[in-house]
């Protein structure tokens, strides 16, 4: 019988701590989740869900169209143990095209694939958005080592300034450059655009785009065509069954990983290992059905608290970012799967755990109580940061993490602890693969289709009306007449002037030929016009 949380007594907390603790030998992963106020009458009535969830997830291994909004197959658990694929010739892709990938990224590195001048490739340009940036993102900067492999760069978005910055940075070495243009539709506008502008720059420099080019996308996508058509030096596949958000260990984590020189093998091999402990149909025992368990708990099934992640390694210090997709985009819905209005999500946010204490961890402790803390160690330090004196960097941060934890509790604030007892690749795959399987397992318990991002498309949709305004705003005054808001709200027959006068105050920051009178400060003073 497990004893209820109680932050006040130490004893309790122990034992608490003794039974709930999951710890597996192998990858060297412990879990702690008896800080989080998960009772024994709660994994009682949790019982039953988690059988429908084990079976649902099984189910969706097994190859069901667990995305039904989009008819969706859902296998990234096929990605790394592809036999568990529903077909021969699907297990036998996938590890095609591993094999590629390790074998590009080693001719890459090895300087025997070279740019078309002849000259090895010095950098790589990364240009995808969501999904497609954040988990090369993530295993650049968890896993790339001092001098090895080639430096990676950004396009994330469209942002004008940040590529002109990230451009000029490249400007010398912009012919050595290999461009990677990831988009799993091919047809989302951000990528494009990033791709237009590297092709244009990348050719003034005296580059070949086709020599330096490289899609990863679905088969005969938008972009497989451009790639296609214009004969890229490859193209890897993003299958049709892998979401964004989990494409992590597909191509979009796997090439990154083989172009920084990371060890890609341990790093399937972490995320398949893992995948097979959170198979486990015990509650008790399976690591990711205690932590959605713990989170359903603290936010009462409605995600009433957010999740903070505080990780005590710098190179996980982009992993928060990486789980606000995951979480919040998996789980993040307006109806459940019956169709009712559930406003489902968990708000998640972290940076680094040491570093944070000194910003907001006051509040944590403190303030509005409407979060749990997951906090992530790896025990195993480098061994060329000496102890000086008496004073060894990781002791102080094994010191302030558990500083941290007694404060929270001291507060009756919950946490829960995730300790690696090593931090690699290996590691890395295990952690994500956690995670997934929690938020599959959650959005189980909670009845959402984790696999599907209706609000995106929302937003997206929004974006392209306003680009159609613009283009019919600019059409209209291309006379040169000036008008007033109010004139051509009528003309374009708009609800309201707003979006017309956002448009216009953004071209009138730019060289794009417009004129304006009167105050921006008051918008019913002003007239536009074309010269
Ligand atoms: O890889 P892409 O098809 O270009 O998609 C990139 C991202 O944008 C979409 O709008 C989705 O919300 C994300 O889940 C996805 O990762």
């Amino acid at each position: 019988m497990l004893a209820n949380f109680d932050g006040s007594n130490a004893q309790i907390q122990w034992q608490r701590f003794c039974d709930l603790l999951w710890y597996e030998r192998d990858l060297g992963i412990w879990l702690d989740v008896s800080r989080m106020a998960i009772g024994q009458a709660d994994l009682d009535a949790l019982a039953p869900r988690f059988e429908l969830a084990f079976a649902a997830m099984a189910a969706l291994e097994g190859g069901a169209i667990a995305n039904p909004d989009e008819q969706r197959q859902v296998g990234h658990y096929w990605l790394r143990t592809p036999e568990l694929a529903p077909d021969a010739a699907t297990t036998a892709h996938i590890n095609a095209e591993v094999e590629r990938i390790e074998t590009f990224g080693r001719e890459v590195l090895d300087g025997s694939l070279c740019a078309a001048n002849g000259q090895p490739f010095t950098d790589v340009l990364w240009i995808g958005i969501g999904g497609s940036g954040l988990g090369p993102l993530l295993m650049v900067r968890a896993l790339q080592e001092e001098g090895q492999g080639l430096p990676f760069h950004f396009f994330d978005n469209v942002d004008p300034a940040g590529m002109s910055r990230t451009l000029a940075g490249l400007d010398g070495r912009l012919a050595t450059t290999l461009v990677v243009v990831v988009s799993k539709s091919g047809g989302t506008p951000e990528p494009h655009i990033g791709m237009e502008q590297a092709q244009a720059r990348l050719e003034a420099r005296g580059g070949q785009w086709a020599a330096q080019a490289v899609a990863v996308t679905m088969i005969d996508s938008k972009l497989d065509q451009v790639a296609v058509a214009g004969q890229w030096l490859r193209r890897f596949d993003m299958f049709d069954w892998v979401g964004g958000r989990t494409s992590i260990t597909s191509a979009v984590g796997l090439l990154p990983a083989a172009l920084v020189g990371a060890d890609l093998r341990g790093f399937l091999a972490g995320a398949a290992r893992m995948d097979a402990l959170t198979r486990v149909s015990d509650l008790l025992h399976n690591p990711a059905a205690l932590m959605a368990a713990a989170w359903f708990v603290a936010g009462h099934g409605q995600g009433k608290r957010d999740m903070v992640v505080l990780p005590y390694r710098d190179r996980l210090e982009v992993f928060s970012r990486y789980l606000q997709q995951l979480v919040m985009e998996s789980l993040g819905k307006k109806h459940d799967r019956g169709g009712e209005v559930v406003h489902q999500g968990i708000a998640v946010y972290g940076n680094k755990g040491s570093t944070d204490q000194h910003a907001y961890v006051q509040q944590l402790r403190d303030g509005i109580d409407n979060f749990f803390v997951t906090f992530i160690e790896a025990l195993e330090e480098p061994s060329d940061i000496p102890p000086i004196g008496d004073e060894i960097p990781g002791d102080f941060l094994d010191g302030f993490l558990q500083g941290t934890r007694s404060a929270l509790m001291e507060g009756g604030r919950q946490s829960l602890s995730i300790t690696l007892r090593r931090f690699d690749a290996t590691a890395l795959g295990a952690l994500i693969a956690l995670f997934e399987r929690a938020v599959g397992l959650y959005a189980e318990l909670v009845n959402v289709n984790a696999y599907d991002q209706p609000g995106v498309e929302a937003g997206k949709k929004a974006a392209a009306l306003i680009l159609a305004l613009q283009e019919r705003l600019e059409a209209l005054l291309s006379d040169g007449q000036e008008r007033s808001l109010q004139e051509l709200q009528q003309a374009l027959g708009t609800d309201s002037p707003e979006s017309l006068f956002w448009i216009l105050r953004h071209l009138c920051a730019n060289p794009r030929g417009y004129q304006v009178t009167g105050d921006w400060g008051a918008p019913a003073s002003m007239k536009f016009a074309k010269v």
